[in-house]
């Protein structure tokens, strides 16, 4: 599926980092996870940041991939599975976003114990995940931090 998202969301790294500290504060007690699965790429800032919360020291990976920058392609391709095996009893699956619900319908069927969390949801696949801090229209296009850099705009006045 290609299509342009007609918003924009802009996620500084102070956004980003309050917004999954404060998914780490819903976790706790933290003594109730082995360990934490980061949804590479998205995920593993989140991750992270959520081992660092929850003390957790133990973080596997797992790498998927289903846009090409916008465009969503048919099928979520797994590049590297977890390294443990588990059917993911006690662990935390962590994603930047759930935006159709695909990588986690994915995912869930490999992994049907965890728990699965993002920092962002969108409307087609929030009732997917089992928590999340904010959500978004479903036509909003999230841009995070280790997407962008910080530019010149010109100022208001004078643009009329
Ligand atoms: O709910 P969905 O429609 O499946 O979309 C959400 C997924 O898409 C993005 O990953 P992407 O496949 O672009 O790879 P990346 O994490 O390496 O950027 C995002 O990080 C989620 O993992
Ligand atoms: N960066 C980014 N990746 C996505 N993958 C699916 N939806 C999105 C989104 O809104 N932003
Ligand atoms: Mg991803």
């Amino acid at each position: 599926m290609s299509w342009h998202a007609n918003r924009e969301f802009f996620v500084s790294w102070e956004e980003l980092h309050r917004a999954t500290k404060e998914l780490a504060r819903r976790q706790l007690p933290a003594e109730q996870w082995r360990g934490i699965i980061a949804v590479s790429r998205g995920g593993l800032v989140p991750a992270a940041i959520l081992a660092r919360e929850l003390n957790v020291r133990i973080v596997d990976s797992v790498c998927v991939s289903s846009y090409d920058h916008q465009a969503q392609r048919a099928d979520v391709s797994l590049i590297k599975d977890v390294s443990a095996t588990t059917d993911g009893e006690g662990f935390l699956v962590v994603d930047d976003l759930v935006d159709t619900g695909n990588t986690l319908k994915f995912l869930r069927q490999r992994l049907p114990r965890a728990k699965f969390v993002t920092v962002y949801a969108k409307p087609a696949g929030m009732e997917l995940v089992d928590d999340y801090v904010a959500d978004l229209e479903q036509e909003t296009w999230i841009h995070f931090p280790w997407d962008m850099h910080l530019h010149y705009v010109d100022p208001l006045a004078g643009a009329e």
